[in-house]
């Protein structure tokens, strides 16, 4: 068991028994040029949050965890997208932006396309577990709550972007399903102001989980700092 620093308050887990999960660090989210981008968001600031997603995976991977990476988006012709019968159709700024520029048709977010790929200095290994998501939530049409029950999982650890979106949404539906989220806040990023990554981590903190940073998460996980513990 490990101890991790967190607030409100810390968090005892096994590794072992545990999932960072890495959410959506496609293109489309992380790079210029990608679908946030094309949409208005704000995408500079997201270098150091694939640094520090880098870090957080190879500490977790050394440590036993599983690590699932996620991909958020649909087939080429947009099927699993949902036509105008899905709110997704009216809400996804995606969909939205393809629709007011017809030259990206097909490009945004669509598999098998340079946005949908994850950014290039974040490498899936053997044994991660890569999921597709068609929706904001990692835990709707995937197979993600039966992978963590099959192996006794009930902590995830997160990470990814957006703070706001999907990491805030899979982490609530994961609450609901009886799993311990906690967020690691320098390894995300928000779509959109300042203020939704302050407002996302508030929510987390006081309603659904639990908020820490990727030195106090390598630090609980690293040998050296369990020996000065005991
Ligand atoms: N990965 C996410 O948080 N996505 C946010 C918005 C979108 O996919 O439209």
């Amino acid at each position: 068991m490990i101890t991790l620093n967190a607030r409100p308050d810390s968090l005892r887990f096994d590794p072992a028994q545990s999932a960072l999960i890495v959410v959506d660090m496609q293109n489309a989210y992380a790079t210029k040029g990608g679908y946030l981008d094309l949409a208005g968001f704000d995408v500079s600031a997201t270098a150091p949050v694939i640094e520090k997603i880098k870090t957080a995976v190879a500490a977790a991977r050394d440590a036993g965890m599983l690590i699932i990476w996620f991909q958020n988006g649909w087939d080429e012709q947009y099927v699993e997208a949902g036509g105008p019968g899905s709110p997704n159709w009216y809400k996804s700024n995606a969909l939205k932006t393809m629709r007011k520029h017809p030259e990206l048709q097909g490009k945004l977010l669509a598999k098998g396309g340079w946005d949908y790929q994850l950014v290039d200095e974040l490498v899936p290994q053997e044994g991660d577990i890569v999921l597709p998501k068609p929706r904001y939530s990692g835990f709707f049409n995937t197979p993600l709550d039966s992978i963590l029950r099959s192996r006794g999982i009930r902590h995830l650890v997160f990470t990814g972007i957006a703070t706001n979106v999907c990491v805030e949404s899979t982490l609530r539906d994961g609450f609901f399903l009886e799993y311990f989220g906690v967020v690691l806040e320098d390894a995300t990023h928000q779509a959109g102001p300042a203020f939704a990554q302050q407002a996302a981590l508030f929510n987390i903190e006081t309603f659904f989980g639990w908020v820490s940073d990727v030195g106090t998460f390598c630090s609980a996980l690293s040998p050296r700092s369990l020996v000065k513990i005991a």
